[in-house]
This record gives structure tokens, sequence and C-alpha cells, in this order.
């Protein structure tokens, strides 16, 4: 679904961001993009979304070159950036002049998320909290069945109860022929949701791995002392260290924060899928 070679993309002549970016995705799959706050991930997806142009390589997605922004690959993305301004309309009359641009848009699905998210049709978006309308634009961005869906930090601006609903939504409302690729820098709202890991680092992907092949050869753990020789990385936490390991036999489930900062931190993980 996705093919970026050799991509440059950069705001200033002065410094580029990306230089020499790669990536390739296929359907049915929830993607973290991860990375440090100012590290790109927001240009990116904007890049995909065809609001910035890229200076030089090739990126199709879907078989379109997204800045060339032809309503059949708009009709088939959806983004929701990290900022919006929003119509001060009612819920209703939003879906009534914006659900027609997207063909596939699935009103019943529509009213079950706002449920889920606890809004209502009747309510007026401009008096709505900042977590309340950017829920309603994850109900939208769900409901328009669109093959790529763009979030940026989609749980800023929520409450707790609200992030585990929208691990729960999200988790409920996709099928395989979509790609869904979820920004943020607060790794532990995607955990348990996201299948793949992006790590953009040094305006370049770092790291693109699926959350399978890191559990079947690394383990992570909590102990009480640090042997010298049995960690990859180690970082301290209450009651002692958090120890990222070969596996060794004995399965856990991702730490995704401790692997995010162990790759931010230089380590290397051999895997190959
Ligand atoms: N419109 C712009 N003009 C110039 N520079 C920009 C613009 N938007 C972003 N930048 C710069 O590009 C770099 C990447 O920004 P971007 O917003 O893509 O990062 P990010 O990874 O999404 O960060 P965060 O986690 O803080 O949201 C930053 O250094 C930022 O200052």
């Amino acid at each position: 679904m996705i093919n970026i070679q050799k991509l440059s993309f950069c705001y200033s002549k002065r410094k580029s961001l990306y230089e020499d970016l790669n990536l390739e995705s296929k359907a049915g799959s929830i993607i973290g993009l991860l990375g440090k706050n100012g590290a790109g991930k927001s240009t990116l997806l904007k890049l995909m979304a065809g609001l910035l142009k890229p200076q030089n390589g090739k990126m199709l997605i879907m078989d379109h070159v997204p800045f060339q922004r032809k309503p059949s690959y708009l009709q088939d993305v959806y983004f929701v950036p990290e900022e919006f301004s929003i119509a001060s309309t009612s819920i209703k009359s939003y879906l009534q002049s914006m659900a027609p641009l997207y063909p596939n848009f699935d009103h019943g699905k529509m009213k079950q998320v706002l449920l889920d998210f606890k809004l209502e049709e009747n309510q007026n978006l401009g008096k709505m909290s900042y977590g309340q309308k950017k829920k309603f634009l994850i109900a939208f961005a769900l409901s328009t069945n669109c093959k790529l869906l763009l979030l940026d930090e989609p749980t800023n601006g929520l409450d707790i109860p609200s992030k585990a609903l929208f691990r729960k939504v999200m988790a409920g409302a996709l099928s395989d022929d979509q790609l869904v690729i979820i920004s943020t820098h607060q790794v532990k709202d995607v955990d348990n949701l996201i299948d793949r890991i992006v790590l953009v680092d040094d305006g370049r992907i770092k790291f693109n791995k699926s959350i399978i092949s890191v559990t079947e050869k690394y383990a992570f753990h909590t102990v009480s002392e640090l042997n010298e020789g049995d960690f990859l990385y180690s970082e301290v936490a209450p009651g002692g260290y958090r120890v990222l390991t070969s596996k060794n036999g004995v399965e856990t489930p991702l730490d995704i924060e401790l692997l995010f900062n162990a790759l931010t931190n230089g380590i290397n993980l051999e895997i190959h899928e």
C-alpha cells in the first residue's frame, strides 16, 4: 500500500528533515509511528496525506502520488491532525455535509462509535472540549472506512477512560484491507493496539518491525539486581531495573516504552522478518 523510496524533505533549504527515507507497508496493520519530539512524525503523516510536497524521491500510496491530491486518492485517506479547527455546527449537520465525500462512509458505525464515546448527534462541535472534538474526529475517521487512516497523536487531550475506550474502539472497527498509522510520542497509549512499530530518528526510519518479531527474539523483565552481561539495555525502575534481554526461551509481553528507550539510545536489535 505504501512505497516510499529515497524520499527527501525539508522545510528550509538550510537543513533537511528527511534525506533518504524508505518505507514499505502493506494493508492489514496498525502501525505505531514513534519518535522523539521533533523527529518528523507529523511531517511524514502530512506528506502521506498530500499536504506537503517532497523535494525528491518516490512516494506512492495505493498507486497514487499523494501530493497530486486526486479525488480518487483523497476519498480513501483520512488524516486526523494533532491540531485542527472544526466547524461550529451540530454533529448531525457536519455528517450531512462531510460524509458524502467518502463513498464508503458507514453511518451505522458512526452511530455506534459516537455512543461508545458518549457523544450525541445534536451536540454542537463548536461547544465541545478539545478532547470531545478529538473523539468526534476519531469516530468520523473510523466511519469513513478509508483504506489509509493517519492519526496524529490521537490520544492527546483524551482522559484516562477515553484512552482505554480509544484502544477498544480502534481494535474493533478495522478491516484487513485498511492500514492505520498512529503517530505518538506517548508510547504507552498505543500499547496492546499496534502490531508494528516504525521508529523515526535522525531523518530516517530507524526501526520497522512487527511486535511479534520483537517478542519472538527479545524479552522484557523487571529485576531487583543487574547482572552484567545478562541484558542488552536497562533502566532504573521502582524496586529495581527494567531490562531488555535476549529471549532465552521465556516469552514476555512487549514493554513498548523500554523498547523505545533502548532504540533511541542506540541499541541495535537484530530481527529478520
Ligand atoms: N511548518 C513548519 N515550518 C518549519 N519547520 C517545521 C514546520 N513544521 C515542523 N517543523 C520542524 O520540523 C521538525 C519535525 O516536526 P514534526 O512536527 O514533524 O515532528 P514530530 O515528530 O511530529 O514532533 P512532536 O512529537 O513534537 O509532535 C521539527 O524540528 C519542527 O520544528
